[in-house]
Parts: C-alpha cells; sequence; structure tokens
C-alpha cells in the first residue's frame, strides 16, 4: 500500500470512529462547544497577529527611543497578553469539556456493543485477533478522543495561522531581486517561498525517520498491556501459584514479556532520539533563519528594527504552521497506533456479530414446556464435530443427569444448550433465557458487597430475613452478619463456600428449569445429597439438567444422558428409582 492511500485509508478509519458522536442525541451540545474551541481558537489567531503588528511599533520606538510610545506600547502588549492568556485558557476548558462528554458517550457505546449477545465472552474464548478488550475500552478511547480533538484544532490553529501570516509576510518582505543566468529576476514575496522551502524540506525529513515510529508505539501498547495482563493473570490465581511453588515459571514469562516490551521501547528511544536531534536543530535553526534572510535588507537600511522584528516574528509563525506536521509527528503515530486498535477491535466485534446472525445452518424457537433438540451437531472452532445428530426431548418435570468421559463434550453441551456455543447447527428449541438458570462449577462472584454477589445477576431486593434464610438453609448462616461487606468474595470464600452460595442464588431467583455444570464437586456427598434434596423440596416446580460424575447423583434424576466421546452420540435411559 502506498503512502497515499495508507494515509487515506487512515483518515477514513477515523471518520468512521468519529462520525457517531457527531449525529448521535449528543450532537448539538458537541457542535455547540467546537463552535466554542474553532471561535477560541481564531481569537487567539487573531491576538497573535495583533502582537506582530506591536512588534514592528514597539521596536522601531525603542529603535527612536520614543519613550511615549515605548510606554504605550507596554500597556497594550499587557492588554494584548491578558486577552491572549484568557482565549488560551477557555479554549483549552472547552476542548476538555468536549473531550470528556465524547469519551463518556463513546465508552457506553463500546460497553455496549462488547457485551450484546455476549460478545466479551467470544472473543475471550474463539477471537484471537483482538487482544486486551479492555485496555482498548478504557485507553484507547480516551487516547483516541483527546488526540482527535488536539489534531483537528492544531490543524485548525495552524491553517489560520499561515493564511493570516503569509498574508502579512507577503506584504512586508518585499521583493528579492538577483541576476542569475544573465537575466534579473524579481521575487515578490520571497519570505514566503523561503518559508514554505524551509517547512516541506524540515516536513520530508521528519518523515524519513519517524514514519517506522507509528508501528513501533502500535506494537508498544500491545506489549504493555500483555506484560500487565500476565501479571494480573498471575494476581487472580495467586494461591494456586503459591501451592505450586510456580514463581520461577511466573518470573520467567513476566520477565520474557518485559524484555520485549523493553527491546521494543529501545527501538522508540532511538527513533525518538533521531528525531529530536532533527526537531532541535530545526527549531534552532528557525529562530536565526530569518535575521539571516532579512540581514541585507536591515543593513542597507530598508528596513528598520522593528520592521526586522515584525518580519522575524511572521517568518517563525508561518514556518511554525506549516512545520505543524513536524511537531505533531509523534502525536501522529500515537494517534494512526490508537486509530489501528480501535478499528481493529470494532471489526472484530462486528465480524462476530455478523458471524453469529448468518448462521443459517441453525433453526432455533424458544418454548416454555421443553428444551428439544433435532438432528443437532456441535463442532469444535476448527471444524471437527464433537457431538452429531442429536434428537431429544427434554420435558419439565424430568431431571437429567449428564455423563461422559473428560473431554467428551459435557460443558460444550450446555454451553450450546445455553446459546453460548456458536459453533452449531441442526434444529433447537430452546428455553426462554429468563426462566433458566446456568450454574457453573465455580460460580462467579462479582466485586461488590456480600449481598450483591448474592443477588448477582438479579436486580431484585430481598429483605434480609429472606437472604439469611436461604444462607442458613445452604449452611452460610455465618456469613449473615457481613452482608454489607465488600470484598474480593472470590478470595475469601472457599470453593465449597461459593457452590453453596450458588444455590442461595437459585432459591431467590426460582428458575424454572436449572443447568448445574459440576455445581456441587467441591462438597462433600452428603452436602451434595441435601443440597439435592433442598432443590426438590424448595422449588417442586423446576426441572434440574446436572452434569456430574458421582453416581449418588443417580436417585435425583429421571434420565441420565450420556455422552459417547468416540462415536460422538448421545443416549438417555431412565434412571431406576
Ligand atoms: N474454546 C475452545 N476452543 C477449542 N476447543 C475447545 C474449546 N472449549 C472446549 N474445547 C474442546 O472441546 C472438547 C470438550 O470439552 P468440554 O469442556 O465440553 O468437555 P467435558 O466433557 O465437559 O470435560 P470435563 O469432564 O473434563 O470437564 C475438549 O476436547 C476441549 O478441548
Amino acid at each position: 500500500m502506498n503512502q497515499f492511500s495508507s494515509y487515506y485509508q487512515f483518515f477514513s478509519h477515523v471518520w468512521i470512529l468519529t462520525k457517531s458522536y457527531w449525529k448521535s442525541e449528543e450532537k448539538k451540545s458537541a457542535y455547540a462547544l467546537l463552535t466554542g474551541v474553532i471561535l477560541l481558537t481564531i481569537a487567539i489567531v487573531v491576538m497573535l497577529v495583533l502582537l506582530n503588528q506591536w512588534n514592528n511599533t514597539f521596536y522601531t520606538a525603542l529603535q527612536e527611543y520614543n519613550t511615549t510610545v515605548i510606554f504605550n506600547e507596554l500597556i497594550h502588549f499587557s492588554w494584548l497578553a491578558v486577552l491572549y492568556i484568557v482565549f488560551s485558557v477557555y479554549s483549552f476548558y472547552l476542548q476538555q469539556v468536549l473531550g470528556l462528554r465524547w469519551r463518556k458517550w463513546l465508552t457506553a457505546q463500546y460497553l455496549d456493543r462488547w457485551l450484546t449477545r455476549r460478545t466479551y465472552y467470544r472473543l475471550q474464548m474463539f477471537g484471537t485477533e483482538t487482544d486486551n478488550p479492555d485496555q482498548r475500552i478504557s485507553e484507547d478511547i480516551n487516547l483516541f478522543v483527546t488526540k482527535t480533538i488536539e489534531f483537528t484544532i492544531g490543524l485548525i490553529k495552524a491553517v489560520c495561522v499561515l493564511t493570516a501570516f503569509i498574508i502579512i509576510l507577503y506584504q512586508i518582505s518585499g521583493t528579492l531581486d538577483f541576476t542569475f543566468m544573465g537575466k534579473v529576476w524579481h521575487i515578490p514575496g520571497y519570505l514566503v517561498w523561503i518559508a514554505i522551502l524551509y517547512a516541506a524540506a524540515g516536513t520530508w525529513l521528519t518523515h524519513r525517520v519517524g514514519h517506522r515510529l507509528m508501528k513501533l508505539n502500535f506494537i508498544q501498547q500491545r506489549y504493555e498491556a500483555d506484560f500487565r495482563f500476565s501479571m494480573m493473570r498471575m494476581r487472580e490465581n495467586a494461591e494456586s501459584v503459591a501451592f505450586y511453588g510456580g514463581e520461577k515459571q511466573e518470573h520467567h514469562i513476566f520477565q520474557r514479556r518485559f524484555m520485549i516490551l523493553l527491546d521494543n521501547f529501545w527501538k522508540i528511544i532511538q527513533k525518538k532520539k533521531q528525531l529530536i536531534w532533527l526537531n532541535s536543530g530545526y527549531s534552532q535553526i528557525a529562530i536565526i533563519f530569518p535575521f539571516i534572510v532579512v540581514m541585507p535588507r536591515y543593513l542597507t537600511k530598508t528596513i528598520s528594527l522593528g520592521g526586522l522584528m515584525q518580519v522575524a516574528n511572521a517568518f517563525s509563525k508561518v514556518q511554525e504552521s506549516l512545520s505543524y506536521f513536524v511537531d505533531m509527528y509523534v502525536t501522529l503515530a500515537e494517534w494512526k497506533a490508537v486509530v489501528d486498535r480501535l478499528t481493529g477491535f470494532n471489526e472484530h466485534m462486528e465480524k462476530i456479530l455478523c458471524e453469529e446472525k448468518e448462521n443459517k445452518n441453525v433453526e432455533q424457537s424458544f418454548a416454555d414446556n421443553g428444551l428439544e433438540l433435532f438432528h443437532f451437531d456441535i463442532h469444535l472452532p476448527n471444524g471437527v464435530p464433537l457431538l452429531e445428530n442429536i434428537t431429544l426431548h427434554f420435558t419439565a418435570g424430568n431431571n437429567i443427569l449428564i455423563r461422559g468421559a473428560s473431554g467428551s463434550g459435557k460443558s460444550t453441551f450446555l454451553r450450546a444448550i445455553a446459546g453460548i456455543w456458536p459453533y452449531v447447527s441442526g434444529k433447537i428449541n430452546r428455553l426462554p433465557r429468563e426462566k433458566t438458570m446456568f450454574v457453573p462449577q465455580r460460580p462467579y462472584l462479582p466485586l461488590g458487597t456480600l449481598r450483591q454477589v448474592l443477588l448477582y445477576p438479579g436486580e431484585t431486593k430481598f429483605p434480609d430475613d429472606i437472604l439469611v434464610q436461604y444462607m442458613s438453609l445452604c449452611h452460610i448462616a455465618y456469613l449473615s452478619s457481613q452482608l454489607d461487606v465488600a470484598a474480593d468474595w472470590n478470595h475469601v470464600l472457599s470453593v465449597g463456600e461459593q457452590q453453596r452460595l450458588a444455590f442461595v442464588r437459585i432459591f431467590l431467583q426460582k428458575p424454572s428449569w436449572i443447568f448445574l455444570d459440576e455445581a456441587t464437586s467441591a462438597l462433600d456427598e452428603d452436602m451434595e445429597a441435601y443440597l439435592y434434596q433442598l432443590l426438590q423440596t424448595q422449588l417442586p416446580k423446576t426441572t434440574f439438567v446436572s452434569v456430574g460424575h458421582r453416581s449418588t447423583l443417580t436417585p435425583f434424576h429421571s434420565f441420565i444422558l450420556t455422552l459417547h466421546k468416540n462415536t460422538r452420540n448421545i443416549t438417555m435411559e431412565a434412571t431406576e428409582r
């Protein structure tokens, strides 16, 4: 891809990411804030023009020892400076407010899409292309908004400054007359052309040195996130690592990831060093350059000291705004990296949603009275069949126990029934989501108080006596004094306690169907039997489907479903009661 089409693609990605906010319900306030920022930017440019003219008057007065004008001009300068400061402060403030509102809106959109139709789950389980979605949402959106505003306003300012000062420079630079190849040349406004040539040379050089920075910055973010993620994972599994004594292994993993990160960072430092060489040399020369160019006219007294100072100031403004791209190079590189990451994230979420919508191989409907499968197949993500041609009917009131060798597909079968496993084909009559509850082996305990953990994911509030009643039925009454204590309950409670807590959730929410995936594996057989009896007495109208290895579970179920790994089929037989 050539440079032009890659920039075209980049700006079209920026537009795709940007337009949704500017067409949203918040567009009025967004446009009002943007207009405010633009007006203030123009006001700042007007101040710069007035300050430029001030240069001429003030330095001419200095040269002429004109005390009255010098004094007046100092007062004049104070006014200009005060206005300049006020405009700059409010321009910054409105930009921040705009950025804040935009980020708030965009984050809500991304969170929505990430959580809709279990995209987060599918990205995690099957998506290899998007790394660290949390970083995309927390950091990248912020960076994108900040950099887009910064770049746009910077560009507007550069264009305004450039237009105003090119006119000024053109008017005051005079004509350059010289003889070349026996011919007399007149170049009106020659300083403008020199400034353009100077800035073009700088931009070209910077691009040559800095273009690799974009790619390096892009991968740096990924390496940083990978390094952070590896430590986060260890923190989540601190106990297992401590039991295994896996610190050395973990240290190696951290070290390896950190070295990759450092290696790339080193390359960034090298590139930035080259850029700083270039940029500082370039901007230092820019201070003296206009004096050198105009000096012959000053020495021949064609212009005054004021004129010289004004030309130097105007030249530096033209050159500064033309070199905007030079100064923005690093920012542009980071901005591009952020845009690429957010675009990639968007595309993968989109792809996942499309895949789901486009899965024409599965025909699904919803019915209250039972779960039905007709010629239903379940595949692995790589297309290898796991279970084939399943035809089953689970009727309400008939509890079912699912068995099979490890890896035969019991959990995947439950995932397919729950509708979260996308690699399926055939016909399925699903149970309504609000009437079913899936209980995994290790229940998820969100961050928050114990009360919030118990009610998850329901929103109904229950009085304390009901909560305590079910907690004592499930033998965790001793935790009832901590209902309002916020903790990382995942680490505080034992797995057995967590599994009993999951039963409290069942009793509070009273689903019509419960799917239990080894939900009592950490409990002793007596406790397991007690909880199953409790299910039958407390929720007599509820049907449960369990995955479990213990034969002691058999008496609580009417049918046993066996998954056969070799033949990839399922058989169902009635239990003897
Ligand atoms: N996200 C995934 N990507 C690829 N393969 C997967 C994925 N999830 C599960 N599998 C594969 O599907 C097969 C069935 O896994 P599943 O967890 O359903 O077995 P299981 O019968 O519940 O096993 P166990 O009794 O050991 O819990 C396994 O071979 C597993 O490796």
